[in-house]
């Protein structure tokens, strides 16, 4: 039987499962599921290492904002991204311009996680198609500064580098992985990227139409 330490053991195909959970047919985000997915996520990133601890804690501070909302007395508006929009929007629960009186709300936390998907979109297509001796580390830089990094002051851009640099190579992080055979990892990273990448421009697109990207 599995001890609590295996329960806590990463797998990508349950991130998988969890990501296509997310769209409903009329292809609305579910926010129960979008934050799974990020749960499963935070338990790869501190297998690598108490490096990653202040990158896992703001992820999880992120996390449990929206699951108090998810399970607060309004839950039923925070179903999915386009009713917890909607539900903020319409009763000004979203600092608009600067932060005041709702620091913390749905969409602004939802916004910080979405920036982050488009890294990981980045980083996992790199990945799977990058060679044998192909270094994380470059490969999650180079993700990194192309989204994520626009966003960060200097100070965390300087942490977020040092913690890349002690990335395992792609050997040992595909290992970790629990798939199976590289190739293995690779055919499912070819399945869990388009999928990531939908959730990502759905968000993107209704964030857009409500002028929400920018929030601060
Ligand atoms: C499929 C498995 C392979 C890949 C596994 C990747 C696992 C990644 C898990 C979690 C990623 C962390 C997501 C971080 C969210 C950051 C949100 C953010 O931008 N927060 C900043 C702004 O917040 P506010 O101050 O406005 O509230 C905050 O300042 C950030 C602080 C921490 C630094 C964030 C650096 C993020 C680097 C990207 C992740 C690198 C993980 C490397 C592991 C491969």
């Amino acid at each position: 039987m599995a001890g609590p330490q295996e329960d806590q053991k990463f797998c990508l195909q349950e991130v998988l499962d969890t990501f296509k959970l997310c769209l409903s047919e009329k292809k609305d985000v579910y926010l129960e599921h979008y934050v799974a997915g990020w749960r499963g996520l935070v338990k790869f990133l501190n297998s690598l290492g108490s490096v990653f601890g202040f990158i896992s804690k703001d992820a999880v501070n992120k996390i449990n904002i929206l699951v108090t909302y998810l399970h607060g007395e309004n839950g039923s508006q925070y179903v999915t991204v386009q009713s917890m929009v909607k539900y903020e929007l319409d009763n000004e629960l979203v600092d608009l311009t600067k932060r005041g009186s709702h620091p913390e709300s749905g969409c602004r936390t939802l916004l910080r996680l979405h920036r982050a998907l488009r890294w990981l979109e980045l980083f996992l297509e790199r990945l799977r198609t990058s060679s044998e001796d192909s270094k994380t580390s470059v490969m999650c830089s180079e993700a990194y500064n192309e989204s994520l990094s626009q966003h960060h002051p200097w100070v965390v851009r300087k942490a977020a580098g040092m913690a890349f640099c002690v990335l395992p190579g792609r050997p040992a992080f595909l290992e970790v992985m629990n798939v199976g055979p590289p190739e293995q990892v690779v055919a499912m990273l070819g399945e869990a990227v388009p999928l990531i990448s939908e959730v990502y421009q759905i968000t993107e697109e209704l964030y857009a139409q409500q002028n929400l990207l920018d929030l601060p």
